[in-house]
């Protein structure tokens, strides 16, 4: 029986302590372990990109006819877009805005109900990548795998059952997109169904699996020391991102610094992850982000995380390596892969590199 994602962390426990969760709202300063210098995170004060270079990552219209073009080019300059006319229902963003938003608002005991163990997955609690770093990070999480139907009786005894048919409605349309977005960034490398059978529509329908993961960023008293999400690249092949009309998360580039990816009412940010890194060889780039806070307005984000199937190696597409090479990168399923990361974190591909001799 091959592990799926809830299976992860059972036998790799990561202790975060979800119980010191602070009541936000009642803090006038920010308490020192909250506040983030660049001994905390070098790339804390890496240069903001200036705002008046009006640079940041494409969006791009879906039903534009040279879409798949466009996309391939920004997953290799910028590994990350924002895409328009997606087909994602408004209605739906909305109700998966209004079930985070009301999740978030509930008395801090009532989430506990449903805080993240040690070795689960789902549930409330702080980000994973918290342990890799001193200060602790101005959010809260909460992950949901498989039916949140145990989780949400807790947080919501009356209206459970509403909320699990929004969570339903938006992972199925959120797969759609996921694969056609795939599909649409590998044809523009000329990569075909042909060459990677096991992502076929037709190889088994259920060949993905996904996470979601609800943020919220409570308003901070002083945003300019603190951090929401500290930097890290998603695990992912790719990750769908809503974000409500709140600024805050910002994509880094060597050569511009942090660049804010500015909120674009009903429009989805996506990331290329470090499996769609991994397969296609290194020509997409998995995108180094982070999430800032602001002092007026609390922001929400809805990431959807997609994958393989935990039996599913993911390799290097043979195309996309020339003759004389070897592929950058052993194969490795998303469960090995997460595992990894949850111990080396952002060593996490150097130790799947395969190493070139000259
Ligand atoms: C499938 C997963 C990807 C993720 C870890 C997780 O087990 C569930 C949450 C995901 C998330 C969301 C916030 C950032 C991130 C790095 C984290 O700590 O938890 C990602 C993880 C990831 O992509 O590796
Ligand atoms: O809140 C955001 O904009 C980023 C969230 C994110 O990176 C994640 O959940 O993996
Ligand atoms: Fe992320």
């Amino acid at each position: 029986m091959p592990t799926v994602l809830t299976d992860v962390f059972r036998g790799h426990p990561i202790h975060l302590p979800h119980t010191h969760q602070p009541d936000f709202t009642s803090l006038s300063e920010l308490p020192d372990s909250y506040t983030w210098t660049s001994k905390d995170d070098p790339l804390f004060t890496a240069p903001p990109s200036p705002p008046d270079a009006g640079e940041s990552i494409p969006l791009i219209d879906l039903n534009h006819p040279d879409a798949a073009n466009q996309i391939g080019r920004a997953c290799r300059t910028w590994g990350a877009f924002q895409i328009a006319n997606h087909g994602v229902p408004l209605e739906l963003l909305q109700g998966i805005e209004f079930l985070t938003g009301s999740l978030f608002q509930l008395p801090v005991q009532r989430k506990l109900k449903a805080a993240r163990s040690d070795t689960g997955f789902s549930g409330y609690g702080v980000a994973r990548i918290s342990s890799f770093f001193n200060k602790k990070m101005w959010s809260e999480g909460f992950t949901i795998t498989g039916s949140p139907l145990n989780d949400f009786r807790k947080l919501w005894p009356q209206l459970h059952l509403n909320y699990c048919d929004i969570v339903e409605q938006y992972e199925e349309q959120m797969q759609k997109l996921a694969s056609k977005l795939m599909w649409l960034s590998l044809n523009s490398l000329g990569v075909t169904e042909e060459d990677i059978k096991w992502a076929t529509v037709s190889s088994d329908l259920n060949w993905a699996q996904s996470a979601l993961q609800l943020n919220h960023y409570p308003v901070c008293p002083e945003p300019d020391r603190a951090m929401g999400l500290a930097p890290h690249t998603d695990s992912t092949l790719l990750t769908i991102l809503y974000q409500n009309n709140t600024a805050g998360l910002q994509v880094f580039r060597d050569d511009l610094g942090w660049v804010t990816v500015p909120p674009v009412p009903g429009s989805l940010v996506v990331n290329v992850g470090d499996l769609f890194h991994i397969l296609s060889n290194g020509l997409f780039k998995s995108v180094i982000h982070r999430a800032r806070v602001n002092q007026t307005r609390p922001r929400l984000s809805v990431a959807f995380l997609w994958g393989p199937r935990s039996d599913i190696k993911i390799s290097p597409v043979p195309k996309l390596v020339s003759p004389d090479e070897s592929p950058l990168y052993r194969s490795v399923t998303w469960t090995e892969y997460l595992r990894t990361k949850a111990t080396h974190f952002n060593k996490a591909l150097s130790m799947i590199r395969n190493h070139r001799e000259k």
